[in-house]
Parts: structure tokens; sequence; C-alpha cells
């Protein structure tokens, strides 16, 4: 079985991946899989930007061909925020719940039409001996006035998708990849990448 390395100590996205990738045959790690700490520190201002700083980082330390995802939800009534700062919007510890409340309350009185947002993810992938490449894919949807569902992560719950008809976190895995930014992206990396992908051993 083949295996792929994602540079994310996020579980939530983890799952994601494993929705993704199990099927063709290739599991995934992570950095929560490895002895070491890895935390690269993403000072870039765009999601390209910080997807390419860790992925180049994590491929130099570990001298192997690994993707990273940087991604993040705007909210059009909250001028695009939390945006690149979806993963600390509340504080540096990274809270989904608080992310979430902090989300809601600057939506208190904004009505259903103007409550529109999309997720974004951009891929990068580095490795020795290879140029970076990055991919990307966003989904559109609208912000909930309450939580619902409990799968997924991050701002799932509160991320209603119409071509579902459910909140996020009411999807199961599969279903999320078949909408979701990161399936999106991940579905231009297969087609633009097919000598990468065989040497994950999947199939195009
Ligand atoms: O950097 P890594 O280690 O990959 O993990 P992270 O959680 O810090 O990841 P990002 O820097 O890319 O921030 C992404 C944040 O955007 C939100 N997010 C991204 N994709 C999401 C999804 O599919 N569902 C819900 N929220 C998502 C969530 O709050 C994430 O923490
Ligand atoms: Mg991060």
């Amino acid at each position: 079985m083949k295996q792929v390395l994602i540079a994310t100590n996020n579980k939530g996205k983890a799952k994601d991946f494993e929705a993704l990738f199990n099927p063709l045959g290739v599991t995934v790690m992570t950095l929560n899989d490895l002895e070491e700490t890895i935390d690269v520190e993403e000072t870039g201002t765009t999601f390209e930007e910080n997807a390419i700083l860790k992925a180049e980082e994590v491929s130099k330390l570990l001298g192997v061909i690994v993707i990273a995802d940087d991604s993040g939800l705007e909210v059009d009534a909250l001028d695009g925020a939390p945006g690149v700062y979806s993963a600390r919007y509340a504080g540096l510890e990274k809270n989904d719940d608080a992310n979430i409340d902090k989300v809601l309350e600057g939506l208190t009185g904004v009505s259903d039409e103007e409550r529109t947002a999309r997720f974004r993810c951009v891929l990068a992938v580095a490795g020795p001996e290879m140029e970076t490449v990055t991919f990307s894919g966003s989904c559109e949807g609208s912000i909930l006035h309450d939580r619902r569902g409990t799968n997924g992560f991050g701002y799932d719950p509160i991320f209603y998708t119409p071509i579902k008809e459910r909140a996020m976190a009411e999807l199961s895995a599969i279903e999320k990849g078949e909408i979701s930014h990161r399936g999106a992206a991940l579905a231009q990396l297969k087609e633009h990448l097919p000598k990468l992908m065989e040497s994950f051993g999947a199939s195009r």
C-alpha cells in the first residue's frame, strides 16, 4: 500500500484526506504520526504563500515529497474574514468553538441573503527534486445562525452547502469530499500531476 505525507498537524484535515486517498489505495500520514514535533510558522498573507511555506519547509526537513494544505473560510459580510487567519481567528490557541462564536457574533443581525461565504483550499506539493506546484479549490455556501451536525472540523457546523442542502458537519467525510474545497483542490492535483499520482500508486 502506498503512502502520502500531508504536512499538517490538523487531525480534521487528516480525516478529510483519508476519505479522499483511501479509496485510491493510498494511506495518509501526517505530522502527528512523526516522533518529532514540526510546526511551521505561517507568515504568509495568502493561502498560496502559506501552503508553499509549509510544504517546502517540511519537505526540506524530511527529505521527501509532501503535500501541504492551507485553507480557510471567507465570509462576505465580514469583508473576507477570517480568511488566512481562520485557524487563529479567536486567538492563538486555535479553538474551533471560539472561532465559530466569533463568526456568529460578527454576523449578528445579518440576513440570510447576506450570509454568503466560501471555503478555500490551496495544496502545495514540494519535494527534493521538483519545482513546488500548487492547486486550489473552493466551495460556495452560507453561514447558518446556529451549529448543525457533529462531523468534520473547524467551521463545518455553521457552513451550509446548497448542493447537499445540509451543514458541512452533517455530511460524512466522503460526502464532504465530493463538494469541498479540499476535494476540488485534490481533483486538480490529480488531473495535472499524473506522474506524481503514479508515484503515490493511484490510478488517474
Ligand atoms: O496548518 P495546519 O497544520 O495544516 O493546520 P491548521 O488548522 O493550522 O490549518 P490552516 O493554517 O490551513 O488553517 C485552516 C483553518 O481554516 C478552517 N478550515 C479549513 N478547512 C476547513 C474545513 O474543511 N472545514 C472547516 N473549517 C475549515 C479551520 O478553522 C482550520 O483550522
Ligand atoms: Mg496552520
